[in-house]
């Protein structure tokens, strides 16, 4: 049988709300304070129990409402965050479409960055250079490949980032809403290197927002609500779930809305107390 490229296993984390967590090398050895009893009151855990594999090839959308962990699913698939419960296994080096001006340098020049973050995921000398061309035309910086970045757009920092992190061999793409960035042209230009890689057989995990963009990529879907995965099937079986929940949710803040209404018309309602009856004259 195939051995999946991706596997997790009871994966969990836990955040302190309000509490940027960083990956910590301690976090490898010591189980954290959210795992003992007396844990503090402000910690959750925005994912919890998660279970899947996922095999060489499949293209993955991740679906989820705001803020239930999808970012924070694909940051532990990079070992950006190191996990509190459970583990994620990967066998293959990722390239993350994800944070895209992340590891770029404002003092180095755009040559500079893409020598520098090019080294930093794992291209040699030889491999940068026989894709600089490339990376360089993708991302249309040729007038200004030898200023430095800090004199760059936002957009223009991202097309440099998604220039050299699509020259990646590395079998595994995480893509996180990269798309959302960049003018419709650059959008475009985007998504054919997408399904181009994709063709190439390479194993795409893919956070959006974007029902036209999951169903263009993806053939399964994982919808993750509550801190858990609820569904986990082909996209459309995902999709679905996540429309469901999103009915759910919008009946049940209705009614609660109504019955707070209702609650508070009953305490503002005059009381008809009976005043003394007048004699008649
Ligand atoms: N490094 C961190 N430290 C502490 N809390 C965090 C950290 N990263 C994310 N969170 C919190 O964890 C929860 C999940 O965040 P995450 O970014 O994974 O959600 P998401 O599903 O990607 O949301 P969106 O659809 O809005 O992008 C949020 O409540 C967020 O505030």
């Amino acid at each position: 049988m195939e051995e999946p490229i991706i596997q997790a296993r009871d994966l969990g984390i836990c955040f302190a709300k309000g509490k940027q967590k960083k990956a910590r090398v301690k976090d490898l050895f010591v189980r954290r304070a959210a795992n003992q009893k007396g844990a503090a009151q402000q910690d959750f855990w925005p994912l919890r129990h998660v279970n899947f594999d996922i095999f060489p090839g499949d293209a993955v959308g991740i679906i989820g409402r705001n803020g239930t962990g999808k970012s924070t699913l694909l940051r532990l698939i990079t070992g950006v965050l190191i996990p509190d419960e459970g583990y994620v296994r990967r066998e293959g080096r990722v390239a993350p479409l994800i944070a895209l001006s992340a590891g770029f340098s404002g003092d180095l020049t755009g040559r500079e960055n893409v020598n520098l973050v090019g080294a930093l995921h794992g291209m040699s000398t030889k491999e940068i250079k026989s894709k600089f061309d490339e990376i360089v035309d993708f991302s249309e910086l040729e007038d200004f490949i030898d200023t430095p970045l800090k004199h760059y757009s936002s957009g223009m920092k991202v097309r440099l980032g998604f220039g050299v992190i699509t020259q990646l061999p590395h079998p595994i793409l995480l893509v996180d809403e990269a798309l959302a960035v960049g003018d419709a042209a650059f959008k475009r230009k985007c998504q054919a290197v997408i399904a181009g890689l994709l063709e190439e057989g390479r194993t795409l995990v893919f956070v959006s927002h974007s029902e036209g963009d999951l169903k263009k990529y993806c053939k399964r879907g994982i919808f993750l609500d509550a801190g858990t995965l609820e569904t986990d099937g082909t996209v459309e079986e995902a999709l679905d779930a996540y429309k469901a929940a999103e009915k759910r949710d919008a009946k049940a803040k209705a009614a609660k809305k109504a019955a707070a209404k209702k609650a508070a018309e009953a305490t503002a309602a005059p009381v008809l107390v009976p005043g003394p009856v007048e004699a008649a004259t």
